[in-house]
């Protein structure tokens, strides 16, 4: 059955550096079902800043683009079918929020909040309000992990992970008001690239409930002005004790840009390891964008016939632009169905169960290494999260 065509009008809620990629990605040229366009912008700069942000993209018709200076007044007006939210994670709550409440689908950078309890609230909230909510963990949904997925009950039990997201962003270039490293803004690299990280440890062990997080320690970087977490180790362990993780990440690690550039390029620097009863599969560095598996198999039947394990890489590139549109292919399926639908209480949280288990693994691991961030950028209350409007000064 052919699926019916769907152009998705998309919002965006933060002219951030993440949503230049993912409208260059929608507003490429579009050749499936699903299509997207970009309805309208909400913006805490200028009107005029805004337009400069929108002309400087390609293979869009910026005049076509409504430009609202308040949240509020686009959640109100704004005629669009998903909200994308990419502003710094400890507003992802509260700007997750007011979309539910004004009935709107919402999707949601990584990590869709600080914690698990919030984002229990928001699951919730979107159920209740019959509207689709979406952690932006585009890995998920890239072509290479569709097909390790695939391959998962083939290579047998999973015994060992090794999974390490480590890329030297925090350097002497970085601006000092990056997010990056403002505290207020939920810089550190747990919650940063451990999100990531810890979502492989999720696929390998294939969404296994009883995986519990058993050790944490982190090494701080010190911005000139605070300590943030960077160099972060995690230890998980399954229900039953027989499968391991190992976490690693860093935002000063490996010492150069230019090296994380190279070991990109290379390909051949794991970043996840996954040793398994009947095979070992690698993927090479950035586990954020994974292209290709190299899988070692060294089960009995398949090995060659001198008894050598066999080696193949198998190819699973990102099939156009930088990959962000692969999950919003999902969530605007999602939509289609629903149409202009909210009927209380059937709303869908995409992913959630995985959100949750990773948020939570997080909440584990930053209780145990003393990562803590202020009271007021973790709270779940309507009173909490209006306060972080205030906390928060962006420039
Ligand atoms: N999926 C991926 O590959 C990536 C995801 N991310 C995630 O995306 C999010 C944004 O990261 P990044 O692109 O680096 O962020 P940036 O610092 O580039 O941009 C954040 C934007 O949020 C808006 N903003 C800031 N403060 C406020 C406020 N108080 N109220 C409303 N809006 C505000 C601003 O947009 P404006 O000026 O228009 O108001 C700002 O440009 C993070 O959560 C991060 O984890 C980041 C990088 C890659
Ligand atoms: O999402 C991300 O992906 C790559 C990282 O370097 C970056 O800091 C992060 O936000």
């Amino acid at each position: 059955m052919t699926e019916s065509k769907f152009t998705c009008r998309w919002a965006l809620l933060g002219l951030s550096n993440i949503a230049k990629t993912f409208l260059d990605d929608l507003t490429l040229p579009q050749e499936g079902a699903i299509q997207h366009s970009l309805s309208c912008v909400s913006t805490t700069s200028s009107k005029e800043k805004a337009q400069q942000w929108l002309a400087e993209r390609s293979n869009l018709d910026a005049s076509r683009v409504q430009i609202y200076t308040t949240f509020e007044e686009m959640l109100q007006r704004g005629e669009f079918d998903i909200v994308y939210i990419s502003t710094p994670h400890p507003l992802h709550y509260a700007h997750a929020k007011a979309a539910i409440k004004h009935g709107r689908h919402v999707l949601v950078e990584k990590p869709a909040t600080m914690n698990k309890a919030q984002f229990e609230s928001l699951s919730a909230l979107a159920k209740s309000a019959g509207v689709v909510l979406m952690e932006a963990m585009w890995t998920r949904y890239l072509p290479a992990v569709q097909y390790l997925q695939q391959i998962l009950p083939q290579i047998g039990k999973v015994k060992r992970v090794f999974s390490d997201l480590s890329v030297p962003i925090a350097d002497e270039d970085m601006p000092r008001s990056s997010r990056l490293l403002d505290k207020q803004a939920g810089a550190g690299a747990m919650l940063d690239m451990g999100v990531y990280a810890l979502t492989w440890v999720d696929l390998a062990f294939n969404g296994s409930p009883s995986t519990k997080v058993a050790f944490a320690k982190t090494i701080t970087y010190d911005t000139g002005k605070e300590l943030i977490d960077d160099i972060n180790t995690v230890v998980l362990n399954s229900g039953d004790g027989s499968q391991v993780a190992i976490v690693t990440t860093s935002m000063t690690l490996p010492g150069s840009t230019k090296h994380s550039d190279k070991l990109a390029v290379e390909k051949v620097a794991p970043s996840v390891r996954i040793e398994a009863e009947n095979a070992q599969v690698s993927i090479p560095f950035p586990l954020i964008r994974p292209q290709e598996l190299h899988i070692e198999w060294y089960k009995k039947e398949k090995l060659s016939k001198d008894g050598s394990e066999v080696r193949e890489t198998v190819s699973k590139p990102v099939e156009r632009g930088w990959g962000l549109w692969y999950q919003a292919d999902v969530i605007a399926r999602e939509v289609q169905i629903r149409g202009a639908s909210r009927t209380q209480g059937t709303g869908l949280v995409i992913g959630g169960d995985e959100t949750v288990r990773i948020l939570e693994w997080m909440d584990t691991a930053r209780g145990l290494s003393g990562i803590v961030y202020d009271d007021a950028l973790e709270a779940s209350s309507e009173k909490m999260s209006s306060h972080v409007y205030a906390v928060l000064a962006f420039d």
